[in-house]
């Protein structure tokens, strides 16, 4: 497509599982003739100007969100109010800054967690449109919940909603299921649906065929978007070049220890355990998935953050040297698509669940909080790709002996070579999804014209 100077502003809520899928969304976006600008508040991220001075894609824009490097809010509540108070004022500046430029801006593309974004951008004069960084299951129950069309506390043991499966308390997203435990991100999540019927459309980061019926139902009533999955495009359709990585990953990552290490092992013989940017196990839980792991006798690569490490059984990097290696952060892409690994032990963050799904792997999930618990229900008992640990105990641990069964399961069983055959079905039909007239692409086309035209 031709370069054209409709300018778009994309802007995630910056954590990690948010800004991955954006940005990704975003090359796709240039690929197509528009010019792009992430704008970013994270500061441990590859340096800027690196991925500016490379034939980067698209543009970066640092802006504030109103603290200095390394320094901590005092709560959850205490970040997002000045957040949102500091992020909407410099969104704002940016935006009339580029008004100035060649380049106005045309139109912005927001993190669904920041429906003051939609604001920001109308007092501009701008359109809008949420992306969804979840599934659009997660995202429709969400919806109920935040119309009070479902009302919590959830009363009984099961929830019903539209055109899904019926889902128990423990397969509700967490805010929901224990909405004492965060109940600011819970009216974060909520706060999703305050305003999103002024958008222009909604980009949901799944695929049709994933989800089907309950895109459609989203569909029957709003103008939704699937565009996922948002992976590299190496990985699926191989139509940009270049894109290999998500590209503003943090520093040092083990990319060759990792991979020299995988190249070592047999096909299928390696578990790879990670839970992400975010969720922390607690230390007695961390000591139950180690020694689970060893009473395995797999090998496995394990993604243990830096901050997490201490809460390791002394001594058990040294003990379990000749089957293990733990690492702080890992390409997972690269070990997701790397022929040794058996099968992928997640906490079921979005990002990894498409990650897995779409690389053919297939799953061992012991979900922690937030969408998580909702993603594994569809993994394991829907999509058929997964074997999901059973409930913690009532001190919340999921205990050795049942982390080495589940393993043995996924990576020995006949369950495991049926969740295999379904995984490598889902990795055909995402490739379809993204590769040229599939249903993700044609919905991107169609988003692209529609800025185009406006
Ligand atoms: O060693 C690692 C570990 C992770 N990743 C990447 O980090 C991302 C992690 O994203 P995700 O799996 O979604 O987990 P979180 O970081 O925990 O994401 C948050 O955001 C997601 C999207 O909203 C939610 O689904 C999750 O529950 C929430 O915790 C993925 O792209 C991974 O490929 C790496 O590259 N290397």
């Amino acid at each position: 497509m031709e370069r054209s100077d409709a300018h778009i502003l994309v802007f995630p809520y910056p954590v990690t599982g948010h800004v991955n899928p954006m940005l990704q969304f975003s090359k796709r976006l240039a690929s197509m003739g528009l010019r792009v600008t992430l704008v970013t508040t994270q500061p441990n991220t590859k340096p800027i100007e690196e991925a500016q001075s490379n034939n980067y894609p698209i543009h970066i824009e640092p802006i504030s969100d109103g603290f200095q490097p390394g320094e901590k809010a005092q709560s959850v509540e205490a970040y997002l109010e000045k957040f949102q108070k500091v992020a909407s004022q410099s969104l704002a500046q940016l935006v009339e800054k580029l008004a100035r430029s060649e380049r106005p801006i045309k139109f912005i593309v927001y993190d669904s967690v920041m429906p003051w974004a939609l604001d920001t951008a109308e007092e501009l004069g701008l359109d809008g449109a949420p992306f969804y960084t979840q599934s659009c299951a997660v995202s429709a129950i969400y919806y109920h919940v935040s119309q009070g069309m479902m009302k919590i506390p959830i009363e009984g043991k099961t929830a019903s909603f539209p055109s899904m499966p019926l889902l128990g308390i423990n397969d509700l997203p967490s805010f929901i299921s224990d909405m004492d435990s965060y109940p600011s991100l819970l009216r974060l999540v909520l706060g999703r649906f305050s305003n999103f019927r002024k958008a222009k459309c909604l980009l949901i980061n799944t695929f049709d065929m994933l989800e089907a019926e309950v895109v459609k139902w989203m569909g029957s009533q709003w103008p939704v978007k699937t565009i996922g999955p948002t992976i590299p495009s190496m990985y699926l359709d191989r139509r940009l070049e270049d894109d290999k990585d998500y590209g503003l990953s943090p520093l040092n990552l083990n990319v060759d220890a990792c991979i020299t290490w995988l190249d070592a092992r047999d096909t299928g013989s390696v578990v790879y355990v990670s839970f992400g940017s975010l969720a922390s196990l607690g230390e007695e839980q961390m000591e139950e998935l180690a020694w689970g792991l060893k009473r395995s006798n797999d090998y496995f690569l394990w993604v243990v953050r830096e901050l997490e490490e201490q809460k390791l059984p002394s001594k058990f990097i040294e003990d379990t040297a000749d089957k293990g290696l733990v690492v702080r952060w890992c390409p997972q892409l690269d070990v997701l698509a790397h022929k040794a690994v058996g099968c992928f032990m997640t906490h079921c963050g979005w990002n990894s669940t498409l990650e897995a799904l779409s690389l053919g792997v297939p799953m061992l999930v012991m979900p922690q909080w937030t969408d998580q618990m909702t993603n594994a229900k569809f993994v394991a008992d829907v999509w058929g790709v997964g074997v999901r640990v059973k409930a913690p105990d009532e001190k919340g641990i999921v205990k050795r002996e049942e982390i080495e069964e589940c393993i043995r399961e996924a990576m020995e069983g006949e369950r495991g070579k049926e969740m295999k055959r379904n995984a490598e079905r889902w990795k055909e039909l995402a490739k379809e999804a993204v590769t040229e007239g599939g249903s993700s692409d044609k919905n991107i086309e169609e988003f692209v014209k529609e800025i185009l035209c406006s």
